[in-house]
């Protein structure tokens, strides 16, 4: 069996080794002073669409009290990467690969760059959860899928336990070989999704029964696309239809993980997101005056206002 280390027992690190957990999974969750005794006390919490459960975590403050790790699924926010760098080290030094699923593609450029490309791989994911004032997690619609794979040769069998661990929890999970370009997809969906939701403030209904604002969305998403090509990212067919498309078709009551941020007043992952498009957009001379907008119309909470 695996030793499965979660990094960041948060929204979705919490659903996901939660699952695992509960399905036997040998998991141990990585975690902060304050979060250890939240947990401590109230266990772990997760009500979900697809079934309530709780369950008493197995908490580690050191990487160093598990004795093999294997894989470390990163779910951090990506400005908590910086204080978590240390930690990540002494886990690849262990023996582990990282899994990070994180939104945006900065974290993986940082990873490898540090780690290697052996040691991580890659990994998205779709699920809206949240954590509550009590510190549950709360998930109210139905997806919660991962896609993942590798970065470079990976040993196929390693790959194939992970997916197999994970469908035997009851996670939607999908191991490709296109890894980079499904990062990629999911970089646009969310910048867009969580740029136009946090910048009318309402879920995404909202901005696509009003004309005007269901334009601006369609060429947020057009020069975010562009920057992808820019990068020579492989994306066949219509990426802005199909995204306009999902958008369209997900509930209307669906927002992103960033709104539910600048609602609660906590930080934004804006500058490793929508910041990060617009220095890729400077490296290529692509003009992007929506991002821009997007970026300075959130800037002033991207801090939190806690
Ligand atoms: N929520 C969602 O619906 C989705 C989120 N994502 C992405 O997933 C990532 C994680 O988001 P989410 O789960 O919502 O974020 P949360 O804020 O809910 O969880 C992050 C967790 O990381 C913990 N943490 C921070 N630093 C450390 C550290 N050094 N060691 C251990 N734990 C640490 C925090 O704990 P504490 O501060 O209490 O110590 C917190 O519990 C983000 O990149 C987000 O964009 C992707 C898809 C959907
Ligand atoms: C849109 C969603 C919920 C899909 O995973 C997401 O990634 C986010 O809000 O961060």
């Amino acid at each position: 069996m695996m030793n499965v280390v979660v990094m960041g027992a948060g929204a979705v690190g919490g659903y996901y080794g939660g699952k695992l957990a509960q399905n036997g999974e040998s998991v141990y969750f990585l975690v902060r002073k304050r979060r250890y005794e939240q947990l401590k006390q109230r266990g772990l919490n997760i009500e979900s669409i697809h079934g309530n459960f709780s369950f008493e975590p197995n908490l580690i403050v050191e990487p160093k009290e598990v004795e093999q790790p294997d894989l470390v699924i990163v779910a951090l926010k990506n400005y908590h990467l910086e204080g978590a760098m240390p930690q990540l080290e002494e886990l690849v030094q262990q023996g582990a690969k990282l899994l990070p699923l994180l939104n945006g593609v900065e974290h993986l450029d940082l990873f490898i760059e540090k780690f290697g490309k052996e040691n991580v791989l890659g990994g998205l994911c779709y699920i809206e959860s949240t954590l509550n004032e009590k510190g549950d997690i709360i998930q109210k619609s139905p997806m919660q899928d991962i896609i993942f794979g590798p970065l470079t040769t990976q040993d196929s069998s390693f790959l194939e336990n992970i997916e197999k661990m994970m469908k035997d929890a009851k996670i939607a999970v999908t191991l490709t070989e296109e890894i980079l370009a499904e990062i990629w997809k999911k970089f646009i969906f969310i910048t867009s999704l969580s740029g136009i939701t946090s910048a009318v403030r309402a879920p995404i209904g909202v901005a696509l029964e009003d004309e005007v604002t269901q334009a601006f969305l369609r060429n947020l998403i057009t020069e975010v696309y562009k920057i992808s090509q820019a990068r020579q990212v492989e994306i066949s067919g219509d990426m802005v239809d199909t995204v306009m498309e999902r958008l369209k078709s997900v509930s209307p009551d669906l927002t992103s993980s960033m709104h539910k941020d600048l609602k609660k007043g906590l930080p934004l992952e804006l500058d490793s997101m929508h910041g990060y498009l617009l220095t890729l957009g400077e490296q290529y001379n692509i003009d992007l005056p929506c991002l821009k907008a997007i970026y300075a119309l959130l800037h002033p909470y991207k801090n939190g206002q806690n």
